[in-house]
């Protein structure tokens, strides 16, 4: 059964707060992500008034990460060069009490990533959001199984609900499965959110760059990296559902879901975010 949420002083306004707060801090987000998703990712993190920074090698990680808000590290083009380089700034993230946040691109397109995957899980990160394949892959310690096409899930999100909470328990993350519902888990609750339109999946390295979104809003409360999650993903969806009244296709969605992000004020997000207890 699921509930309505979102009355006025719900969901609305926290998703509002979460937004409204990262503009006024500027989290400063360091993100160690794919080549594909470094411009998507940038620019939607500084459209929503957040701070990111593409720096990955594991010698300035160092000097770098004990100062940034969050840590993204998303697996998306990996190597083997840049696998240590993800798992320094891991580990400096939790030395230094940082949320960190894991976005497991193709978890099962080879036994090579998947194993990255559970060794970074290892580190203990904040959220983990995947597509559906990719969080049943990860549930399932499974790969290259014959549903696998990549980057690109073969599967809806509600098939994932209870490997998100499966994966949520073994790991103390909150897991985050998107698709045309977002399911967001501790491992005992779990809440949907129904914004966004289709389109998003035409356009590469959007699941990247909410991810980053993500850990921009964990930034701001830690200690509520559910809420975190959910707001980040229903305003992205709310951001994408303006860019569409005006977008002719993928190319012009995308530049409008930046412009909308950017343009977002309390009315829009209290009025459309649409967020359900499941
Ligand atoms: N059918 C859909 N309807 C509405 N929003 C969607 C749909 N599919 C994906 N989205 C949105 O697009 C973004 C990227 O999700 P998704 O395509 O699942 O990730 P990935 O790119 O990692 O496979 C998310 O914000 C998600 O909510
Ligand atoms: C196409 C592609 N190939 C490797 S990473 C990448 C981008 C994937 O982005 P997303 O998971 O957001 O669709
Ligand atoms: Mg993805």
């Amino acid at each position: 059964m699921e509930m309505e949420d979102g009355e006025q002083g719900g969901w609305g306004s926290k998703a509002w707060d979460f937004l409204s707060t990262v503009r006024s801090v500027s989290p400063l987000i360091q993100c160690i992500t794919n080549f594909v998703s470094m411009d998507l990712t940038a620019n939607t993190l500084l459209s929503a008034g957040a701070s990111p920074a593409m720096l990955h090698s594991s010698i300035e990680s160092p000097d770098f990460t004990p100062h940034v808000h969050a840590l993204y590290i998303n697996v998306g083009t990996l190597s083997e060069n840049w696998l240590p380089a993800m798992k320094v700034a891991a580990q400096l993230a939790s030395k230094f009490n940082k949320p960190w946040v894991l976005d497991p691109v193709a978890a099962s397109a080879s036994g090579f990533r998947l194993k990255a995957c559970l060794e970074l899980i290892s580190l203990k990160p904040s959220v983990i959001r995947g597509n559906a394949s990719e969080i049943i892959a990860l549930a399932n310690v499974s790969f290259g199984s014959s549903s696998t096409k990549g980057v690109d899930s073969s599967h809806e999100s509600t098939d994932a609900v209870e490997a998100a909470k499966s994966l949520a328990s073994s790991s103390g993350a909150v897991v985050a499965v998107s698709g045309a519902v977002d399911f967001i888990t501790n491992g005992n609750r779990v809440v949907g959110v129904r914004n966004g339109v289709p389109m998003m999946q035409k356009i590469t390295a959007t699941g990247c760059a909410v991810t980053a979104l993500i850990a921009a809003f964990v930034a701001i409360d830690p200690s509520h990296a559910l809420e975190a999650t959910a707001s980040a993903l229903a305003v992205f969806g709310v951001a994408g559902e303006i860019g569409m009244e005006t977008a002719g296709g993928p190319a012009s969605l995308r530049m409008h879901l930046i412009d909308s992000l950017h343009g977002l004020d309390q009315t829009a997000v209290i009025s459309r975010v649409k967020i359900v207890t499941v």
